[in-house]
């Protein structure tokens, strides 16, 4: 390619004697097409070919970021004289070209030593299924990795197509109908032709026209170049665009995501040419005398050497401007050994992303991985590669970096740089009650910095003055809000190298998912009204029921578009990339029977006003999620609602008690001298349950530890007390825990030697992060609507570095509102694959005045409504009764019939699913398992399931 231009081919003076260990880089390598600069976008246009260009201001997209204010003209003149541009050529993006050509890879690499094909880049042999590509292209394992974003969400209107007619798509230029003599235009626009209407869109989709009754062969037979006026505004057509590209909505942003040249290097700095640039190199080269520096730091061919991608040539062209040589970037053996394959990938994917190498002029990226793959280990990988190395002359990529977290993990982090690479490589520093930011500031010894977000905005003025070079928001799902403190003060630094971890799917709420991609890659999707009316709306409207094929497909394909964008920053690996490094985990759903005084209060609520008044059909100020609360409340312990009706009743303020009667007979259902201090654990089904599950693993596995936790602080109280009561010891971990406190109490908990039991864990306040490796039992004392809460929660164990098999329990109590709540958990989330987000509460859910009906039905003569509600063939066969715990999972009592769906764990459980996980009554006679068969007599229903069963033999 590009054979006719005359580059001249001089070799880069530092060189040939570090070939063995050092790839260098030729300069340039061989003849390059070197790109005209500006956005490619309409560069073909014919009108703009024609020398009208100065008349026509090229319009450029919100988000789509400027390359230069120079015409094509100019720029071909920049080039210099020896480059020319092949015939053709002049029309497209050259350096698109380039990138996507593997043709280049190889032969910037061919400039290696021969070595080199000897050698291979360790993860491709340890994943088989990533290699990195010099070319900035990346294949990643689908098998395994789930892009976030989108395969869920679909899809528009196609109003503008009538039917019968197929649709045709413009590109053009308008502006508004005027009698001027010096007319501008005023935009790009898209015009949709669809038979005798049309339709003309601006770049961010809002219809700026829209008309009918121009005859079939006006519209039909426009031309590029032509010019014609369509409701009151004129238009030159520039080219025709397939209905490919107006489906994906990438007619409306070519230039992003595409891999052309959009960089913001190129807009901040001149283009410099290449030739200039040999030149000033050879003379810096003078200057630089260190040639050690030019070696890579760890040996590239060592065996299971860890190499990072090398540049291509765009990449080379923009960032090494001074002709350094390209010296390899390995990953220090210290780390390497202990990462896993997904690890592997997960580094080169964020060094791809933070230098640029998957898209131009973007340095964000977003690691979803879930919960506890590994990507703190991933980020320190990374921080102390770039620290320490550099493709270009081998200079570091950062010097500083700033890691942003949740309190109760700013601790922690500093010990995953300590447990990874010891003391003595890197200095970070934590800020809190005893270091201060100004010693960060004024010593030069750390590299790092560890800040929670509450100190980042105490400290932002002082943080803004530090120069980051990479910035690391943990738990970033709390960016989807570009309007809170946080994110505005995080957007308000200037650090390029952005990126976001969370291990909670970022793609649901279309809107949330724009704030945390603008987060990272601010202006990637456009502007925000852009992104609505190209993405979110045809994906929205094509959801509906009632969308039209049309609308459907449109939907779909915006979708797949906005994956296939967003894929390039965005990765995710679910959690079965590590389960073979995990011991097996047992999780059991087990349905409690309610305690007598419990259902008493229960048929009595559901029977009072506030209820009745909540089914009524007004929903509007509607006292349900009182009534939800307190049924709530009442399955975790009367108690809990006792003390919560006299609190009522002491606080005239309470009006809502008041005027729906709320409290009505309630209290008189309790004993007259019923005390909620010295509550009876036979009260509450799940309390008997809990009581009888602690006794059974403190005789059994005296060695084991246990996780209790509850989303509601008064529970936590209750639990602390029955801790108490049977002489258990116990931490515990809540909102009110202050942050310094935090990882002390984790770690004394984690702590082989240590007394602590129990480990009491308030999912909402510290849910996210912590690992609690130390505890191979956790009891979920109630469920939460939201998902993932509880698979947050449920993650605290299940990690790398536990030891003991690990039990789950989920309790809830037989026919309540708890089963509801579950059910609704496994069969929407489950069906639309979807997990909501960790802020949202009940508040945020609608209910219909028929879900509600549900809500507020107690079954008093169901062992299990979920399972009822699973039309399982066991029912008839009584098949469960006889089934054994001890089966391997693979025999199912259960499967489904024609409608049996395999095992898919990257979706959270949906009710078919459940159907295949073993299911017992409680009046089972041998469960097999040593802790359910003491608590058993309690229990109406059991589901359970092994993950990573030891083979049976
Ligand atoms: N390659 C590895 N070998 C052994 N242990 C590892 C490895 N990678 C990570 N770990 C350990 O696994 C645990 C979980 O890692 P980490 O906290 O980074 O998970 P995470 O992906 O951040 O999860 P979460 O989303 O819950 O925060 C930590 O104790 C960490 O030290
Ligand atoms: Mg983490």
């Amino acid at each position: 390619m590009g054979a006719s231009l005359g580059f001249p081919l001089e070799p880069c003076a530092f060189g040939s004697d570090l070939c063995h260990t050092v790839f260098v880089s030729l300069w340039p390598p061989e003849p390059i097409c070197y790109p005209s600069l500006p956005s490619m976008r309409r560069s073909s246009a014919p009108s703009q070919l024609q020398g009208s260009l100065a008349k026509k201001p090229r319009f450029i997209p919100p988000g789509i970021i400027r390359t230069s204010n120079l015409n094509e003209n100019e720029k071909v003149n920049e080039l210099g004289p020896n480059i020319t541009f092949t015939e053709g050529e002049t029309t497209k993006n050259p350096l698109l070209h380039l990138q996507t050509d593997s043709r280049i890879c190889n032969s910037v690499l061919s400039a290696v030593s021969s070595k080199k094909s000897a050698r291979e880049i360790n993860i491709g042999k340890s994943t088989g299924k990533y290699w990195p590509k010099a070319t900035g292209e990346v294949s990643v394992d689908t098998t395994n990795t789930a892009f976030v974003a989108a395969t869920e969400i679909s899809e528009s209107k196609g109003k503008e197509a009538g039917p019968g007619h197929s649709t045709k798509y413009f590109s053009v230029f308008w502006r508004k109908l005027s009698k001027k003599k010096h007319k501008k235009w005023e935009g790009d626009a898209i015009l949709i032709v669809s038979g005798r209407s049309f339709t003309l869109k601006d770049l961010e989709g809002r219809v700026i026209g829209r008309g009918t009754a121009y005859t079939l062969k006006d519209l039909d037979n426009l031309n590029e170049g032509e010019t014609t006026v369509i409701g009151g505004k004129e238009i030159e057509v520039m080219g025709k665009i397939s209905s490919d590209d107006y489906n994906s909505g990438r007619c409306f942003q070519s230039s992003v995501g595409s891999s052309c040249l959009t960089t913001s290097q190129i807009t901040q700095k001149p283009f410099s040419n290449p030739v200039k640039n040999i030149c000033k190199s050879n003379t810096e080269e003078k200057n630089i005398d260190d040639s050690s520096n030019f070696k890579p730091r760890h040996d590239p061919y060592a065996q299971n050497s860890f190499v990072m991608p090398r540049p291509d040539k765009s990449h080379q062209w923009i960032f090494n401007k001074n002709c350094l040589p390209l010296v390899d970037v390995v990953v220090d053996p210290y780390l390497v050994h202990h990462l896993r394959p997904h690890q592997k990938e997960g580094i080169v994917f964020l060094y791809e992303c933070v230098m640029g190498m998957r898209m131009n002029g973007r340095f964000g990226a977003i690691l979803a991985d879930e919960m506890g793959l590994g990507k703190t280990l991933q980020c320190i990988s990374l921080i102390w590669t770039l620290l320490r190395q550099g493709l270009y002359g081998g200079k570091p990529i950062i010097k500083k970096t700033l890691i942003v977290t949740p309190g109760s993990l700013v601790t922690n982090w500093r010990k995953e740089f300590q447990k990874w690479l010891g003391t003595e490589r890197i200095k970070v520093f934590t800020l809190d009650q005893a270091h201060k930011i100004e010693d960060f500031i004024i010593s030069p010894l750390y590299s790092v910095l560890i800040i929670s977000y509450e100190m980042l905005l105490r400290c932002l003025d002082q943080i803004k003055n530090i120069k980051f070079d990479l910035l690391i928001c943990d738990e970033g799902h709390r960016l989807k809000n570009s309007s809170i403190k946080t994110t505005t003060a995080l957007v308000s630094l200037s650090c390029e190298k952005r990126v976001i971890l969370t291990g909670t799917p970022v793609q649901n709420d279309l809107q949330e998912f724009y704030a945390l991609i603008e987060f990272v890659n601010p202006g990637i999707l456009g502007s925000l009204s852009s992104y609505r009316k190209i993405y979110e709306e045809p994906i929205i409207i094509s959801r509906e029921p009632s969308a039209t094929q049309e609308e459907k497909k449109l939907g779909e394909k915006r979708a797949a578009e906005l994956t296939r964008l967003t894929g390039l920053f965005i990765l995710r690996r679910t959690q079965e990339v590590i389960n073979k490094y995990l011991p097996p985990k047992i999780e059991s759903v087990i349905f409690c029977r309610p305690g007598i005084l419990q259902i008493e209060l229960y048929r009595k609520l559901l029977s009072s006003q506030a209820v009745r008044f909540c089914l009524q059909g007004i929903l509007e100020n509607a006292p349900h999620l009182l009534c939800i609360g307190a049924l709530k409340k009442l399955c975790n312990h009367p108690c809990l609602l006792f003390k919560s009706l006299k609190e009522k009743e002491n606080n005239s303020s309470s009006e809502q008690y008041e005027e729906y009667n709320f409290s009505e007979g309630l209290i008189d259902a309790y004993p007259a001298d019923y005390n909620p201090n010295t509550f009876s654990e036979t009260d509450s089904g799940k309390l008997q349950v809990l009581t009888k599950l602690l006794a059974a693993i403190r005789e059994l596995s005296p060695s084991e530890k246990v996780v209790l936790v509850s989303n509601y602080t008064q529970t936590l109280n209750i639990l602390q007390a029955v801790c108490t009561r049977h002489g258990y010891t116990c931490t515990r971990l809540d909102g009110q825990t202050p942050v310094v406190q935090r990882q002390q109490i984790v770690d004394g908990f984690n702590c082989k030697h240590s007394s602590v039991f129990i480990f009491l864990l308030s999912s909402k306040a510290g849910g996210v992060g912590l690992n609690l490796i130390g505890g191979s039992h956790l009891i979920l004392y109630d469920i939460d609507w939201n998902p993932a809460t509880d698979i947050q929660a449920m993650a605290r164990v299940w990690r790398d570095g536990q030891k003991h098999s690990v039990h789950i329990y989920r309790l809830l109590t037989t026919g309540t509102i708890e089963e509801k709540i579950y059910q609704r958990q496994i069969s929407k989330q489950g069906l639309s694959g979807a997990v909501v987000d960790l802020a949202k509460t009940s508040e945020h859910i609608q209910f219909s005045v028929e879900e509600l009906k549900n809500l507020f039905t107690l079954h008093e003569d169901s062992d299990c409504v979920t399972h009822d509600l699973l039309d399982c063939e066991c029912v008839e066969k009584k098949e469960h009764q006889a089934e054994s715990l001890e089966e391997p999972s693979t025999y199912r009592s259960c499967q489904l019939g024609p409608n049996h769906q395999k095992l898919d764990s990257k979706k959270p459980l949906s009710m078919s699913q459940l159907k295949q996980w073993k299911h017992f009554s409680g009046k089972h006679q041998n469960l097999h398992d040593p802790f359910l068969e003491r608590i058993k007599e309690n229990v109406s229903f059991i589901f359970q399931n092994v993950t990573n069963q030891a083979p049976v033999k």
